[in-house]
C-alpha cells in the first residue's frame, strides 16, 4: 500500500474495478477521473498536481469529485477496457445523475495545469442541464442586477456575498464552490457590466467582494489581494458561517487504504542476465491489455499489428508454446481476408482456442530484472525496451529468416515496425511523441542491422539522460548511460580525459546481453517448461520445421463464434490457409531440434495430443477387432456343431 501512487489521504478517490461504475453512475456529484498507469512516467510526474488539485477543490466535492483509476493494476484491466482507455494519462469528465453507463467526456483543455483543469471543471458543471443538475448544487450563473439591488437594506436570515468580476473571470464561481458546504452564507456572482450598480455600491475595480449582513448592513470588503483564496477565507471567517455538519461526514475519500495488499516479494536477480519472465510478462501485457484496449483494428493499426506479430513470430526467442502461439496468430492474421478485426476475436484465439492446442502465454505479471523498488516504478516500459533490444539483436543474427519470410531487405525493418507500434499502441502518449521525434531525426539513416541495434541503444540512452532525476526514476535503479563500466568495461574509454563509447565493443556486448543464450528462465511461470525454451533457443539457427494443423481448427472454431459476416470470412481464411499449406507455401521458423511435443511425418507435424489420440484410436480398434474375432469364433463353433450333429 505504501508504494501506491495515490492514497486516501491525498483526497483523491481511488476507484477500482468493483467501485468505478457504481460510483460514477447516478452520482449526485460530477466526476473528473484520471485513468493512469503506474508504469507511465508522465503519470508519476503529474501525480503531485492531481493531488494538489484534489486538495484545492476538496470543498467542491458535493458538486465534483476527483478520482483516479490505475489501469496498470491487473484487477482494473477489464474496467479500463470498458472505458476505452488507450493512452495514459487520460482525463475524463462524468456528469452527475447519469442513469446509464457512459465512458465520460475527454478533457479538452489547452494544458494540464492545475488552474486550467479547475476552470474546465467549472465549465463542465455549468454544462449540466436542469434534468441532470442536482438540486443541492449552488447557482453558478451570474446574478441579475435587480436581484442584487433587492438585497439592499433588507434584513436576511444569512449573509450574502457577491463577487463582482468580468464575464471571463472564474474567481466568483470558484468562491461559490468553495463555500457550497457552508451554512449561513450564500455566495453569488455579479458582472461588472452594470455601471450604475457598480457606482451605487462603490466598486471601482474587479474582482471585488460585496457582503450583505443578516442585520441588513452591507459594504465592500477590502482585500489586500483580489484573489480567490483571500475572498474565500474572508467569507469563511464571518461570524456564524460554519461548515455544515452533514458535510463533515463527507463521501468516502478512498477505498484503497486497506486493499491492494499485494505482497510483492523481492526477487533476486543477476543484472547481467535477461529474464524470460520479463519478456513473457511484457508480451502478456502487450497482447492482452495494451492492444486489447482497441476494440476494432483496421487500416494502419491493423497493418501495424500484423507486421509486429510477424516480427515477433520470427524473432521472439521464447519457449515453444509461446512461439507457437505467435506463429499461429501471425498465420491467422495473414490469412484473414478482413479489413477490420474485432480485437476480442484475437483475444479469444490467444486465450481459449490456442490453449486447447497447447499454445500458451502466461497471464500473470512477474517482473524480475524489470521489478521496481516500489510497484509504481519500472515494469512494463522496461520490459518493452528489453523486448525491442532483443528484436533488433535477433534481426541481426537471423536476418535471412526475415528475408525468406517475405520481409523487405531493409536494415530498418524491425525499427520501423517498432516505431509504428509505439505510435499506434504504446499507452504513454508523451513517450510515443518523444520517440517519434527521435525516429524522424535519424531512423531513416540506419544502414545496417548492426547500426539498427546501436541506434536503439543510443536513443534509449538519450531517454535515460532526459529522465534522470525525474520523479518517475526508481532510486534503486538510477537512469544512467548504459551499459555502465561495471557491466561492460570494454565499452568505455577516455580520449584526452573525455569519456567515449567504443561502439564496436558496445555492439558485441549488446548482441551478447540481448542474445537468447543470455536468457534466464528463473521465475517463469513454470520453470519446468524451460526445456521447451532450450529447444527454442535453436531458433537462432533459423531452421524450418513443420507448421501446426491446429490453425485451421482455430479458424473454424472462431468462424462459429464470431459475428455473422466475419464468421464467413474467417471460414474462407481457413480454407485459404489450407490451400497455402497444400501448395507448400509455408515458412515457419521453429526450434532447431524437433521438440518432444512435436513429431513430424511426411512433413506434417503432430503434437503430443495428436500422438495420444492415435494411440487411443489404435488401442480401441485392436480391442474392437479382438471382440469381432471372438464373436465370430464362437458363432462359427455353434454353427459347426449345429450342422455337423448326426441325424437321429
Ligand atoms: C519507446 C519508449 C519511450 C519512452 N519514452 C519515455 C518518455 O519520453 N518519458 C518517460 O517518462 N518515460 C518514457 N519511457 C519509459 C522509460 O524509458 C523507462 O522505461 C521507465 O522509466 C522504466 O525505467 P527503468 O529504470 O526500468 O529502465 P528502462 O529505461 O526501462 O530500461 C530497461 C532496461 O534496459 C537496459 N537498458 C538501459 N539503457 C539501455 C540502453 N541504452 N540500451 C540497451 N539497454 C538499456 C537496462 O538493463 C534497463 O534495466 C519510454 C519507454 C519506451 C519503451
Amino acid at each position: 500500500q505504501a508504494d501506491k501512487l495515490y492514497r486516501g489521504r491525498d483526497r483523491v478517490v481511488v476507484l477500482e474495478a468493483g467501485s468505478a461504475q457504481r460510483l460514477l453512475r447516478n452520482s449526485t456529484s460530477a466526476w473528473v477521473v484520471e485513468f493512469y498507469s503506474s508504469w507511465c512516467g508522465h503519470c508519476v510526474n503529474y501525480a503531485p498536481t492531481w493531488k494538489a488539485l484534489a486538495g484545492d477543490v476538496r470543498d467542491w466535492e458535493l458538486a465534483m469529485r476527483i478520482g483516479v483509476l490505475d489501469c496498470a493494476d491487473e484487477n482494473n484491466f477489464a474496467t479500463c477496457k470498458e472505458f476505452g482507455i488507450h493512452f495514459y494519462p487520460t482525463f475524463r469528465y462524468f456528469k452527475a445523475l447519469a442513469t446509464q453507463f457512459t465512458v465520460g467526456e475527454n478533457y479538452k483543455g489547452p494544458d494540464r495545469e492545475l488552474q486550467t483543469v479547475r476552470q474546465i471543471m467549472i465549465d463542465f458543471l455549468q454544462n449540466h442541464t436542469s434534468e441532470n443538475k442536482p438540486p443541492a448544487w449552488p447557482e453558478l450563473e451570474a446574478a441579475s442586477s435587480s436581484s442584487i439591488l433587492s438585497l439592499l437594506d433588507k434584513p436576511q436570515k444569512h449573509y450574502t456575498a457577491v463577487v463582482f468580476e468580468k464575464e471571463s473571470s472564474y474567481v466568483g464561481r470558484e468562491v461559490i464552490l468553495d463555500l457550497m458546504q457552508y451554512e449561513n452564507i450564500v455566495v453569488k456572482r455579479g458582472l461588472d457590466v452594470d455601471q450604475k450598480l457598480m457606482e451605487k455600491l462603490g466598486i471601482n475595480s474587479v474582482p471585488s467582494c460585496y457582503v450583505f449582513h443578516p442585520n441588513g448592513s452591507h459594504g465592500l470588503v477590502y482585500m489586500q489581494k483580489p484573489l480567490r483564496s483571500f475572498f474565500s477565507s474572508y467569507i469563511k471567517s464571518l461570524s456564524g458561517v460554519t461548515k455544515r455538519l452533514s458535510s463533515l461526514r463527507t463521501l468516502p475519500v478512498s477505498q484503497n487504504e486497506d486493499t491492494h495488499t499485494s505482497l510483492n516479494v523481492w526477487k533476486e536477480f543477476d543484472k547481467r542476465k535477461m529474464y524470460m519472465a520479463d519478456l513473457e510478462s511484457g508480451l502478456h501485457y502487450l497482447l492482452r491489455v495494451e492492444l486489447a484496449s482497441h476494440k476494432i483494428l483496421e487500416g494502419s493499426e491493423l497493418k501495424t499489428l500484423k507486421d509486429f506479430v510477424a516480427i515477433l513470430s520470427k524473432l521472439f526467442p521464447g519457449r515453444q508454446p509461446v512461439v507457437k502461439l505467435l506463429e499461429t496468430l501471425q498465420e491467422w492474421l495473414v490469412s484473414l481476408p478482413l479489413d477490420k478485426i474485432p480485437y476480442d476475436a484475437i483475444l479469444d484465439l490467444v486465450n481459449n482456442k490456442m490453449r486447447i492446442s497447447g499454445m500458451f502465454l502466461t497471464n500473470r505479471i512477474q517482473w524480475v530484472s524489470c521489478q521496481g523498488s516500489k510497484s509504481l516504478y519500472r515494469g512494463y516500459p522496461c520490459s518493452l525496451w528489453t523486448l525491442f533490444h532483443t528484436l533488433t539483436v535477433q534481426a541481426a543474427k537471423r536476418h535471412e529468416i526475415l528475408v525468406n519470410s517475405g520481409f523487405d531487405d531493409s536494415p530498418q525493418i524491425v525499427l520501423q515496425v517498432i516505431r509504428r507500434y509505439i505510435h499506434h499502441f504504446f499507452g504513454c502518449m508523451e513517450c510515443a511523441q518523444h520517440f517519434e521525434q527521435m525516429a524522424k531525426e535519424s531512423m531513416d539513416k540506419v544502414e545496417t542491422l548492426d547500426s539498427a541495434i546501436l541506434w536503439l541503444w543510443t536513443k534509449h540512452n538519450e531517454v535515460n539522460s532526459r529522465l534522470a532525476g525525474a520523479p518517475s526514476e526508481d532510486p534503486k535503479f538510477p537512469k544512467v548511460s548504459w551499459p555502465n563500466p561495471d557491466l561492460c568495461p570494454d565499452c568505455h574509454e577516455e580520449v584526452k580525459g573525455l569519456h567515449v563509447w567504443k561502439e564496436a565493443d558496445v555492439l558485441t556486448f549488446l548482441k551478447s546481453h540481448y542474445g537468447a543464450d543470455n536468457l534466464s528462465y528463473r521465475y517463469t511461470e513454470d520453470e519446468t517448461k524451460a526445456n521447451g525454451a532450450a529447444e527454442s533457443r535453436g531458433r537462432e539457427g533459423g531452421q524450418k520445421v513443420t507448421t501446426h494443423q491446429r490453425k485451421e481448427d482455430n479458424l473454424q472454431i472462431l468462424a462459429q463464434n464470431t459475428r455473422p459476416g466475419i464468421g464467413e470470412k474467417l471460414e474462407k481464411a481457413s480454407s485459404l490457409a489450407d490451400v497455402k499449406r497444400k501448395s507448400g507455401d509455408r515458412d515457419i521458423i521453429g526450434p532447431k531440434k524437433e521438440s518432444k511435443q512435436s513429431v513430424s511425418f511426411f512433413g506434417i507435424g503432430f503434437s503430443n495430443v495428436d500422438m495420444s489420440l492415435c494411440v487411443v484410436l489404435y488401442a480401441a480398434s485392436c480391442f474392437f477387432l479382438m471382440i469381432m474375432y471372438f464373436y465370430f469364433r464362437i458363432r462359427s463353433k455353434r454353427w459347426k456343431t449345429r450342422y455337423t450333429r448326426p441325424y437321429v
